[in-house]
């Protein structure tokens, strides 16, 4: 069964039909990945699921749940996560401190109950302390804990994003553009551990542009151009059709057409 069902989405700014009628599903474990030419929605199809923005049309159903239009803070406690393009990571904070931000921006509790750091919150600050330790230790900065943040290399960061991402422990994750501004070595850093999640029963997500990163970790693929889905698939069964590689054309043909071989 599936445990993210994204039903005929669609929104419009002004005139322009950013995304239409778009549809598919993803399974526990699996890796799906949204590509598509610059401008093809990606980033809004994802916005709409995430509960960024509202969409203008259709459904998403969580784990058989509907969700539309919830916003992000409720969507993470049912266990849907993101992470952003561009880092949200506090440079000036040690990287557990950026770690537990994950805990405090979704866990209840109120702001009185911190001020007057009542026993109940001082356990869950204990709680969510050891939690992002072991999510540190999961991605692969454990011993890094301590370290400002703005120490870390830019692959290092991206996993720091991911494992404030995994701080509720979700059950889907929505990556946009995990591995941008990433050498080869982050990127296969990055791949790994996204497998591993993955290998943990989450589903995941993934808007990327790294082509070859995508045609590697994917189970499945959803491909937009102009707002609509224009086909999906295994990943080598997408590289070779014809509409996807005209959409490409002028753009990444090249690329698409190499990561199959
Ligand atoms: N907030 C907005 N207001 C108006 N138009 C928008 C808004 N966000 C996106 N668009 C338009 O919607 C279309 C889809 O944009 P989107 O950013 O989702 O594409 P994308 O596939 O993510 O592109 P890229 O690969 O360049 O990131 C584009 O024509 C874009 O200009």
């Amino acid at each position: 069964m599936s445990l993210l069902q994204i039903e005929g989405l669609g929104i419009d700014f002004g005139g322009l039909r950013a995304v239409h009628d778009v549809g598919f599903s993803l399974k526990p474990g699996e890796v799906v990945s949204v590509i598509g030419p610059n401008g093809a929605g990606k980033t809004t199809l994802f916005n709409m699921i995430s509960g960024a923005y509202q969409p203008g049309r259709g459904r998403v159903v969580l784990d058989g749940e509907e969700v539309t239009r919830m916003p992000p803070h409720l969507l993470a406690r049912r266990g849907l996560s993101r992470t952003f393009q561009n880092l949200q990571i506090f440079q000036n904070m040690t990287v557990l401190e950026n770690a537990m931000v994950g805990h405090h921006l979704y866990e209840r509790g109120s702001v009185l109950a911190d001020l007057l750091a009542l026993p109940a919150t001082r356990r869950r600050s204990r709680q969510a302390a050891d939690n992002s330790r072991r999510l540190l230790d999961r991605v692969g900065l454990g011993r890094a804990a301590e370290q400002e943040a703005g120490a870390l290399s830019y692959g290092a960061l991206k996993r720091l994003e991911i494992a404030r991402a995994l701080a509720l422990n979700p059950r889907v994750l929505l990556l946009d553009e995990p591995a941008a501004g990433c050498n080869a070595v982050e990127t296969e850093e990055i791949d790994h551990l996204i497998a591993a999640v993955a290998a943990e029963g989450v589903a995941i997500l993934l808007v990327e542009h790294d082509m070859k990163m995508v045609m590697r970790i994917s189970n499945h693929i959803v491909v937009l151009d102009h707002g609509e889905k224009i086909a999906e698939g295994e990943p080598a069964a997408v590289a070779r059709n014809a509409r996807v590689i005209e959409a490409y054309l002028g753009t990444q043909a090249g690329e698409a057409g190499h990561a199959d071989s």
